[in-house]
């Protein structure tokens, strides 16, 4: 799925949050989203998958607007998995799992295919002995997972994910990303760990007070200057020797104003 946008602005209470964006996941890009703390990122992924109004400009998906196409349909290709973890769901895991569905009910309601796709995603985010536990009372890293399966259900043509790694350990961190990326789908995520960024994005976006500032390769955009400038961090950035990717060791913060103590 091609993800375009165009010229994008959004406001709130006459408060820019997002300035003239412009973004493209191709076809099987895995594209990241990264900034400092309260840049944009979360603001701009919820107008990629229409959940705001943009003031301006325009998101499309396969080149077509996706303010006019119904909800059902952009639910049938576009899978989210947010920050927010809900509080009391009272389904168990399986059946939290079986929601990813709903856009599709109709055509694997009650069949065999619609099953199986359950199970695939309860083995792969390793939760199958899980399954009929109350989502409720699993531990955060386990709901994350869970609501990860419930995205792979939907087999969405492009998955926006909003720092799926919180909660989880390094483990999991590196092998739910590994299973993203195996997706070959196209993929937009934000990202604070700039090493994970660097590992397994093929794209980045950095945003900073709500406009894109850099774009390009991992090796481009996360640079000694960029953590400087961007994230008020001393770092020293070598290249891995086996796959040329950055290798991001930080020394110290700088402190500035937003950072003083
Ligand atoms: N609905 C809203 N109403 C008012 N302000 C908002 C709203 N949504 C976002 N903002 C503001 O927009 C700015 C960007 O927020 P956003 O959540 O997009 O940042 P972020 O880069 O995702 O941050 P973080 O890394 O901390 O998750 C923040 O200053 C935030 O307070």
């Amino acid at each position: 799925m091609h993800l375009q946008i165009n010229q994008l602005n959004w406001s709130v209470t006459h408060k820019a949050i997002l300035k003239n964006i412009n973004m493209t996941v191709k076809p099987g890009q895995f594209v990241g989203l990264i900034g400092a703390n309260g840049s944009g990122k979360s603001s701009l992924l919820r107008c990629a998958y229409r959940r705001y109004q943009p003031d301006s400009g325009q998101v499309l998906l396969n080149q077509v607007d996706i303010h006019t196409l119904s909800a059902k349909h952009v639910a049938q290709h576009v899978a989210v998995v947010l920050q927010e973890i809900p509080a009391e769901f009272g389904f168990t895991v399986k059946e939290v799992i079986a929601m990813g569905l709903t856009p599709h009910q109709g055509l694997f309601s009650k069949s065999t295919t619609y099953q199986h796709r359950i199970d695939d995603a309860l083995h792969k985010v390793n939760l199958t002995a899980h399954q009929n536990q109350c989502f409720d009372l699993l531990s955060g890293g386990e709901k994350q997972r869970c609501l990860l399966a419930r995205a792979l259900v939907q087999q969405p043509q492009l998955l926006i994910l909003d720092e799926p790694t919180n909660h989880l350990d390094i483990h999991y961190q590196y092998e739910l990303l590994d299973l993203i990326a195996s997706l070959g789908i196209s993929v937009l995520c934000t990202l604070h760990d700039l090493n994970i960024a660097a590992r397994y994005c093929d794209h980045l976006y950095l945003i900073d007070d709500g406009e894109i500032v850099l774009q390009g390769s991992p090796n481009q955009v996360l640079t000694e200057h960029t953590l400087l400038r961007y994230f008020s961090m001393d770092a020293i950035v070598r290249q891995h020797s086996h796959n040329n990717i950055p290798d991001i060791r930080y020394i110290a913060p700088v402190k500035s104003s937003a950072t003083s103590y």
